[in-house]
């Protein structure tokens, strides 16, 4: 029998790590999702912060522990800060995940993806139709989530099979994800393990939350609730975690 990497248990560890360590989490953050982002790592147990000055920029990534960068609302001083965000954090060795929100729909934007790809993200996340353009990642972590997440890095490939079809009723659940994954990847080196952890996590707790909720408008703060109540057990009773071969 193969031993799902990483193991249910050790999701559960990687969530009370976070919990202990309260990571700080810089957030390049499209301007429709700041706020559920930011509520989502501050619930799971992360501090984050949000700003896209070009003049603080340094000061945040230099205090923050890891990095999230997301495409989804980009214009030319955007992409200016995201640049000297990436300098700054490759400089100092924190982790960064990119999200290439809706780079299906624009050359110019996949073209920048692709040039950030090429910079040494730890996490490359997208959904199907973002990561069909996107290809392969070769020297990052490639996730592609839906209703099953694939993540996978040169040598593993791992699933996550939690979630809830209400997930994708909310605007921002990927990009919420993104920064919950920033979030574990602060506290745990091995970048696989702690995004498979995180989605994980939020995926039972989408599930916790689709049972008290009677649709996505209440599904929203549920979701938030659960994410911030969900325990060890909850993870090592229902967390879904398997490994693809080949
Ligand atoms: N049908 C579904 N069933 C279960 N989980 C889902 C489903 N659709 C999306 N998700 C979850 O919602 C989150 C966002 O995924 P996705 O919809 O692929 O990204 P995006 O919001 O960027 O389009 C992920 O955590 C994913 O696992
Ligand atoms: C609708 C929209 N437009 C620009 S960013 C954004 C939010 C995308 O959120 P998600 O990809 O997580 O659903
Ligand atoms: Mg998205």
């Amino acid at each position: 029998m193969t031993i799902p990497f990483p193991t249910t248990t050790q999701a559960a560890e990687i969530l009370e790590k976070v919990r202990q360590a309260r990571p700080r989490v810089h957030c390049l953050m499209n301007t429709v999702v700041q706020k559920f982002t930011a509520d989502g790592i501050t619930v799971v147990g992360g501090i984050p912060s949000m700003t896209t000055s070009l003049e603080e920029i340094e000061s945040f990534v230099t205090k923050a522990d890891a990095l999230t960068i997301n495409l989804g609302t980009l214009d030319a001083e955007r992409r200016k800060v995201i640049l000297l965000a990436v300098k700054i954090a490759n400089a100092s060795g924190k982790p960064w995940i990119v999200d290439p929100v809706h780079c299906d729909y624009s050359p110019s934007r996949l073209a920048f993806a692709r040039e950030l790809i090429t910079l040494s993200p730890a996490i490359v996340r997208g959904n199907r139709a973002e990561m069909r353009l996107i290809g392969e990642v070769p020297d990052a972590i490639r996730i592609e989530t839906g209703p099953v997440d694939h993540l996978s890095d040169a040598t593993r490939r791992v699933r996550i099979v939690n979630g809830h079809p209400w997930m994708a009723k909310v605007t921002g659940t990927g990009c919420l994800s993104g920064g919950v994954i920033a979030a574990f990847m602060a506290v745990e080196r091995d970048a696989l393990a702690a995004a498979a952890s995180a989605l994980a996590v939020t995926g039972v707790s989408a599930e916790l939350a689709a049972s008290c909720a009677r649709g996505p408008g209440t599904f929203e703060p549920a979701f938030l609730d659960a994410l911030s109540a969900i325990t060890g057990e909850d993870i090592i009773n229902h967390a879904r975690i398997e490994n693809e071969q080949g």
